[in-house]
């Protein structure tokens, strides 16, 4: 990878399944360091995108890079780069957190530590809890340590704290605003105006499939001659954002 290519090159993606045309054309440009936010309604395209540039999903159309690999074809090496916590966790129900964790840990060179990423999400106490025994927000809560076990460079976060209650989102805006500092490059889905003004440097606002706008939240704002990016949004896409986190 050279310098100046981006963490993530995602051009013209598109995605159908059976008839329904979930991305119609998607292009992004990420650049090392930077936070993208990925926001738009229920159905806009958000996951699908996401899943694409991870690899999970093969685009109809398109090309992607994720720090000049690509996902499909380089999947071995990608897998050491990207880390990546999506809204379903397919996660062995019957193991430990401790246990999880260290499995994840068992695929990286050098990862982070199993206290390090406990301490990170605030599982320290749930440790040796079954996964099933879980509730909803730890068990999203795990599935962010798990995409950070391996220190990796780039990191995929759908609805990073949907469910979350205040304390536990604070606590996962810290760990965002760590990884920013230590340069890692963060590619962000939300419905939480409030955390993508905090974290992210560019938003992206998806809708029908499409980038319809992309900009800094308070470039956003000035484009919509809107006074919140809230307003923005619904400025943008004509429709409004329920605040789900
Ligand atoms: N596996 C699938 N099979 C069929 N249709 C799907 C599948 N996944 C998503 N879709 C459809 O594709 C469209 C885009 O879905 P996607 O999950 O990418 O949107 P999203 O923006 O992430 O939505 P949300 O905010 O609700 O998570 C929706 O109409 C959805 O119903």
């Amino acid at each position: 990878m050279t310098s100046s290519e981006p963490a993530i090159l995602a051009e013209n993606l598109a995605k159908s399944y059976r008839r329904t045309r979930a991305v119609a054309d998607v292009s992004l440009r990420v650049d090392n360091g930077e936070t993208m936010g990925v926001l738009g309604t229920n159905g806009a395209g958000k996951t699908t995108t996401v899943e694409m540039i991870a690899g999970l999903r093969a685009p109809d159309r398109g090309r992607i890079r994720v720090l000049g690999l690509d996902p499909r074809r380089d999947r071995a090496r990608l897998r050491q780069v990207l880390g990546v916590q999506l809204q379903d966790a397919y996660l062995h129900h019957a193991l430990r957190v401790v246990e999880l964790v260290e499995l994840y840990r068992s695929f990286y060179p050098a990862p982070r530590s199993t206290d390090e990423l406990l301490d990170m999400v605030d599982l320290t106490d749930q440790r040796r809890t079954i996964f099933e025994k879980l509730s909803g927000g730890q068990k999203q809560r795990l599935s962010i340590a798990l995409a950070l076990a391996g220190r990796p460079r780039v990191v995929i976060l759908d609805e990073l704290t949907t469910g979350l209650d205040p304390a536990a989102r604070r606590r996962m805006w810290d760990t965002i605003a760590r990884l920013k500092a230590d340069g890692v490059t963060v590619l962000l889905v939300s419905h939480a105006m409030e955390e993508v003004e905090r974290l992210c440097d560019r938003v992206a606002v998806i809708d029908s499939g499409r980038v319809l706008a992309l900009d800094t939240p308070a470039g956003l704002v000035a484009r919509a001659g809107a006074e919140s990016l809230d307003d923005a949004f619904v400025a943008l896409t004509g429709k409004s954002l329920e605040v789900s986190a």
